[in-house]
C-alpha cells in the first residue's frame, strides 16, 4: 500500500503532459502511474523527451491500454474538441483536472457559438467547476472534474478580477493586449510555429475574434455583474514560454486604488505577487514557476491605468495550476509540488 495518489497523465507526449510529469514527478504525494500519447504510444518517455533521462517512468501508452482500476487521478492534456470525447467515457472514481478548454464554458449555446460544433458531454458539464483557485478555491475543493483555466485567461483575469468585483475599475472599456511564448501553441507541427516563422519578428493573430474571449466573457461578466465585452488581442512572440498581458482601463481612483484593491485581494494568495509601484512584470521573472507577477502603471490621464501581468504559460497558465488544484481535490496542501522559484535569468 503506499499514501501516494496515483495519477494518469493524458497527453504526456506534449507540452502540458511534459510539465506534468516534470512536477508530479517530485511532488511529495503523487506517483506517475500512467502516461499516454497518442502517434507516441510505445515510445519511452526519455526517448521523447530526453530531458526525463534517468527518471523512472511508466512507458508511453494508448489510453485503451490503461488500466483505470490502478488510478486515482487523471491530468487530461489533449487538444480540445478530443478531450470531452475522452473524458466523458473515465470511469467515475476518477478525480480529472483537464487542462483543455472544453469544460470551461458554462453555456453550451457559448461552446456551439464559439467552437462551431455541439458540446459531446453536457451532462458533465454541468458537475464541472471552472479551475482558478485564487477565485473558486472553496468549490474545487469539492469537485470531481475540474477545467483548468486557459493560459491567456489565467493572465487576464488575475490581473482584473477583483477590482472588477469591488468596482475600483470600469467594466468598459476593458482592452488586454497579450503576448505569448510558442509553446502556448502545443509541440505538434504546425507552420505559424516554425523557427523561420516565429523568429526575429511577431504578430497578432485571431484580432477581433479568438476563442478564449468567451471564457473572458463568462468570467468578467460574474465578476462585475453586468455584461462584460473585453477587447483581446492575443500575439505569438519569439520566445519558449511566458505570457504577458498589458491591460487598459479605466478607474476613478487611478493606479493607486487598484494596485490597493489588487494587493488586499492577494495579500494571502501564494501565487500572485502585486508588484510595488514603479515596477512593472517580466516573464523572466516567472518563468518555470506557479507564480503570477501583477505591475499597476498610472497613464497620463488620471481615470485611465494600465495593468501587467505575467506568468509562465506552461505552468501557472497550464500545468502548474493543474497540481494546484489537483492539491486542493486531494486536500493537499495548496503549494505542495509547486512551489519551486523561477528559473532566471
Ligand atoms: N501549451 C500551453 O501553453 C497550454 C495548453 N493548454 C491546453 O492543454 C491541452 C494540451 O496542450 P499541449 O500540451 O500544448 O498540446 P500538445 O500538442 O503539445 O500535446 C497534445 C497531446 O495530446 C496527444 N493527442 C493528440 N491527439 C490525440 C488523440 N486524438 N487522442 C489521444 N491523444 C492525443 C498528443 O500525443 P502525440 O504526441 O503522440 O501526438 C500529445 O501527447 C490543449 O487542449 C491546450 O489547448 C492549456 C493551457 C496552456
Ligand atoms: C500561442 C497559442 O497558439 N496559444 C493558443 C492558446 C493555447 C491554450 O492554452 O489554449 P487554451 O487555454 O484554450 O487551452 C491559442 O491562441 O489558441
Amino acid at each position: 500500500m503506499t499514501d501516494k495518489t496515483r495519477i494518469a497523465i493524458l497527453g504526456a507526449s506534449g507540452y502540458t503532459g511534459a510539465e506534468l510529469v516534470r512536477l508530479a514527478a517530485r511532488h511529495p504525494r503523487m506517483t506517475i502511474a500512467a502516461i499516454t500519447a497518442d502517434r507516441k504510444a510505445g515510445q519511452e518517455m526519455a526517448d521523447v523527451f530526453p530531458h526525463f533521462a534517468g527518471l523512472d517512468l511508466p512507458p508511453l501508452v494508448s489510453m485503451e491500454e490503461v488500466d483505470w482500476s490502478g488510478i486515482d487521478a487523471v491530468f487530461c492534456g489533449l487538444p480540445h474538441a478530443t478531450t470531452q470525447r475522452v473524458v466523458k467515457d473515465l470511469p467515475a472514481h476518477l478525480k480529472v483536472v483537464d487542462l483543455s478548454a472544453d469544460f470551461r464554458l458554462e453555456d453550451p449555446a457559448k461552446y456551439a457559438e464559439w467552437y462551431g460544433h455541439d458540446h459531446a458531454a453536457l451532462d458533465l458539464q454541468k458537475e464541472v467547476v471552472f479551475g482558478l483557485p485564487e477565485v473558486y478555491r472553496d468549490r474545487i475543493r469539492s469537485a470531481r472534474v475540474v477545467a483548468n483555466t486557459g493560459c491567456y485567461v489565467a493572465t487576464a483575469l488575475l490581473a482584473l478580477l477583483p477590482a472588477l468585483r469591488e468596482k475600483v475599475i470600469a467594466p468598459d472599456p476593458i482592452v488586454i493586449d497579450a503576448k505569448s511564448g510558442v509553446t502556448g501553441a502545443g509541440r505538434a507541427p504546425k507552420e505559424n510555429t516554425l523557427f523561420a516563422e516565429v523568429g526575429e519578428g511577431f504578430a497578432a493573430y485571431g484580432v477581433g475574434r479568438h476563442r478564449h474571449m468567451a471564457e473572458l466573457d463568462q468570467e468578467f461578466t460574474k465578476a462585475a455583474g453586468t455584461p462584460v465585452l473585453a477587447s483581446f488581442t492575443p500575439h505569438l512572440v519569439p520566445m519558449n514560454r511566458g505570457i504577458l498581458a498589458t491591460c487598459y482601463v479605466r478607474a476613478a481612483g487611478g493606479a493607486d486604488a487598484v494596485r490597493a484593491c489588487l494587493a488586499e485581494a492577494y495579500a494571502d494568495e501564494p501565487f500572485v505577487h502585486v508588484l510595488p509601484a514603479g515596477k512593472v512584470p517580466s516573464t523572466h521573472h516567472v518563468r518555470g514557476s506557479n507564480y503570477v507577477h501583477i505591475g499597476v502603471v498610472q497613464d497620463r490621464a488620471p481615470d485611465r491605468v494600465i495593468v501587467l501581468s505575467a506568468l509562465d504559460n506552461l505552468v501557472k497558465g497550464a500545468s502548474g495550476q493543474a497540481i494546484q488544484n489537483m492539491n486542493l481535490m486531494l486536500g493537499y496542501p495548496e503549494t505542495m509540488g509547486i512551489d519551486q522559484l523561477p528559473l532566471f535569468p
